[in-house]
């Protein structure tokens, strides 16, 4: 059969040369691993690509070749992909080239939106309506459902580290399509009596025909494997498919689109797995690497040319990437020529390298990123981002700093300080000093008159030990102190003489929070206090800060990106800024603790994301990091001393074969390089190991 269609622009396609035509008029000029790819018709196809090699291109230039070229009615074809940012961008690109006639037929979308339309669908004719419980218009949330059990079954409040361990791992069930049987042989499901939450969360979603985003995949599966009608129509409908970021694919995803594509398999999925970054959620990459295995008579493409940075950027996140084991190998190359190198800076401490981020965008905000790893560090950023006048926007600003329990505790010893009849926020925070004051004395103090200062009221308790009076005095004097301090000598007061802290490292465990984030989130308190000349200025600050977050959403040219790592990917800037890289924060403490222990995957999975932030930088990447926090000394990230080597490897120009003269020991020949450590083979002495730091700094070796 023959379509015809009205088009505008892709008419100038339907010629015998798709690809002088894609160039001529749409400057698309693709290489011949591209055209190789788009070519592609029939039968599976995995399309193994690095970053900028031009996927979003190379799949929508397939999907023209389909339909002009072979006549595939654009209705037929599903082009799936993991967000909802990419499905639309897919989806505007496609049509900015090949007119809006077009793109309207072509199916664009997440695969979790494609799963709701079949579940919609379902529902209209099997009367099985089903509520959503999560996103704007869901009667009853997933958060607070999640976190009621947990409390319910744990008797504690679970911490937001907890919760989204717990969210996570929900997720991780879902898309994994794990049995409860299963459940003992992930670590990170291994919150208290999760089981147990589970089992109660399920019972209560399907009392009520509720379902989550998560569910939507699992529904999805059971749908199709209980209506073969609806499955056959669906395969009618769909008879190609193309998925986009197949690296970050579940096996739930892999599950529905195998049912969906079988038996034809006409399947097209472009993918890189040096970019799998959700593996935490259940994406599920070794399933690519296995793609022969899972679908037979498949074809495999590579598009190892990177368009978007300098061969400098290039070269060195290639070399990194390879100390990743868990990989298909690539060979990733440029064309594009060098520009400035790729640089470490090492600070003193966190608040110098502030200062040395905002000296540079003061001046420049011009397509630039800061790209982080925790989205805490957006506070900090945003409040000198404002004091600097820098123009800033940041898409996901949920940020739960503001509602932390620790802040929340700062600002309740702050107003106290200010009000010593302030019974709530003492309230909250007596049994967290050094006061050793008692439920009971709150009932008595409450009972009292309250405009009385509380301290009096409690010096006021019966039978008082001198001691216990003596320990009331000395917390009321630090109070009274504390107000006529500037701000961060009044955090510091409350922290060490109130014994805030101790509470802190004591309780951390509790309260489901590591002490070390605990120390971020304190850290980021002093960095905001630190011009503030008195304490009560902190919490109009605040306020300050989340209101600009809020007001600083949108896109504009001379506006610098804020982003985390995770929402960097698929973007692309002239400038990237990669900072906070300190071991424990990036790698997280997570995956260092996992390595130790001998799992070397969330480690792997950490440096596919110090990856994915590299290859965004068109032109320009700084990589930043220092030696202390918070006056505490701090370890460089582990994948800066990598990449220092790397770098510094390059600039020697070092490579295994070359040919050395070393001063002590003569000539040689490089037989292996080891990280630090170069094992070489010296004429007079025979094999030795010399350290290339140690050479570099001493000017001892020299290529020849
Ligand atoms: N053949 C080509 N010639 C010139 N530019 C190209 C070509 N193919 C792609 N590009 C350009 O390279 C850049 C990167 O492409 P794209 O964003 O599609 O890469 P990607 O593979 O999706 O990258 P990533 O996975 O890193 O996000 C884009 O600006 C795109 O227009």
């Amino acid at each position: 059969m023959i379509y015809f269609y009205i088009i505008d622009k892709g008419v100038s396609l339907l010629s015998n040369n798709f690809f002088d035509n894609l160039s001529s008029n749409f400057n698309i000029n693709l290489n011949p691993q591209q055209r190789e790819a788009v070519l592609h018709k029939n039968g599976p196809a995995l399309v193994l690509a690095v970053p900028g090699a031009g996927k979003t291109t190379v799949l929508i230039s397939r999907t023209a070749n389909l339909i002009l070229n072979h006549n595939i009615n654009p209705q037929n074809i599903l082009s799936v992909t993991f967000s909802k940012a990419s499905a639309i961008d897919m989806k505007s690109r496609f049509s900015k080239v090949f007119g809006n006639n077009l793109d309207r037929k072509v199916h664009f979308s997440t695969i979790h939106s494609f799963a709701y339309s079949v579940i919609r669908y379902y529902s209209k004719i099997s009367n099985d309506y089903y509520t959503l419980i999560e996103g704007k218009n869901s009667p009853v949330n997933k958060i607070s459902i999640l976190k009621k059990l947990y409390m319910e079954l744990n008797n504690s409040m679970p911490s937001e580290e907890k919760l989204e361990e717990l969210l996570n791992a929900v997720g991780f069930v879902k898309n994994m399509l794990l049995n409860k049987e299963d459940f003992t042989t992930y670590k990170k499901l291994k919150i208290n009596n999760f089981k147990k939450i589970y089992a109660k969360y399920e019972s209560y979603k399907k009392q009520n025909n509720y379902i989550d985003f998560d569910d939507m995949l699992s529904l999805t599966i059971s749908i199709f494997e209980k209506n073969p009608l609806i499955l056959s129509n669906l395969k009618q409908r769909y008879q190609y498919i193309q998925v986009d970021e197949g690296q970050d694919t579940s096996r739930a995803q892999h599950k529905i689109i195998r049912l969906l594509s079988s038996p034809k398999n006409n399947l097209f999925i472009v993918a890189d797995d040096d970019q799998s970054i959700y593996g935490f959620r259940g994406a599920y990459p070794e399933y690519l690497l296995n793609f022969e295995k899972n679908y037979s008579h498949s074809k495999k493409f590579f598009m190892e040319q990177n368009y978007r940075s300098s061969s400098n950027i290039v070269d060195t996140s290639n070399k990194f990437i390879t100390n990743n084991t868990i990989r298909y190998s690539k060979n990733l190359y440029t064309e594009n020529s060098e520009e400035s190198p790729v640089t470490i800076i090492k600070f003193k401490d966190e608040k110098k390298q502030y200062e040395y981020l905002f000296d540079n965008l003061k001046n420049n905000s011009h397509d630039s990123a800061i790209l982080f790893r925790n989205n805490i560090s957006t506070i900090s950023i945003v409040d000198g981002l404002l004091k600097n006048n820098i123009p800033f926007f940041v898409r996901d600003s949920n940020i739960t700093f503001f509602n932390h329990w620790i802040v929340r505790d700062i600002l309740s010893f702050i107003k106290l300080s200010y009000d010593e009849t302030d019974i709530n926020s003492f309230e909250k925070i007596y049994y967290r000093m050094n006061g050793y004051i008692s439920k009971k004395q709150i009932s008595f103090i409450k009972s009292k008159n309250i405009d009385e200062s509380i301290f009096n009221k409690l010096l006021n308790f019966p039978d008082l030990k001198i001691y216990q009076k003596n320990n009331i005095k000395r917390i009321r004097d630090k109070f009274k102190v504390i107000r006529k301090l500037n701000a961060k000598t009044a955090i510091d007061s409350i922290l060490y003489d109130l014994e805030y802290d101790e509470f802190l490292r004591k309780n951390s465990k509790r309260y489901g929070q590591s002490y070390e984030n605990i120390k971020i989130i304190i850290s980021t308190i002093k960095l905001i206090c630190r011009d503030l000349e008195s304490p009560i200025l902190l919490i109009d600050r605040l306020n300050y800060i989340k209101k600009s977050l809020y007001e600083n959403r949108d896109f504009g040219e001379e506006k610098v990106r804020l982003s985390t790592f995770h929402s960097a990917k698929g973007l692309e800037f002239e400038r990237v800024f990669m900072i906070d890289l300190i071991d424990n924060e990036f790698p997280n403490s997570n995956s260092i603790d996992e390595y130790e222990m001998g799992n070397k995957k969330p480690l792997e999975e950490e440096r596919r994301l110090f990856y994915v932030g590299m290859t965004r930088a068109k032109k320009d990447l700084k990589l930043l990091t220092y030696k202390s926090r918070d006056g505490e000394e701090v370890l460089i990230s582990r994948f800066v001393a990598e990449l220092e080597r790397i770098i510094s490897n390059q600039s020697l120009g070092i490579n295994n074969g070359d040919n050395i003269v070393h001063k002590s020991f003569g000539k040689g020949i490089v037989l292996d390089i080891d990280k630090d450590i170069l094992t070489i083979k010296f004429e007079k002495y025979g094999k030795k190991k010399v350290s290339l730091s140690l050479s570099m700094e001493n000017n001892l070796l020299k290529v020849v």
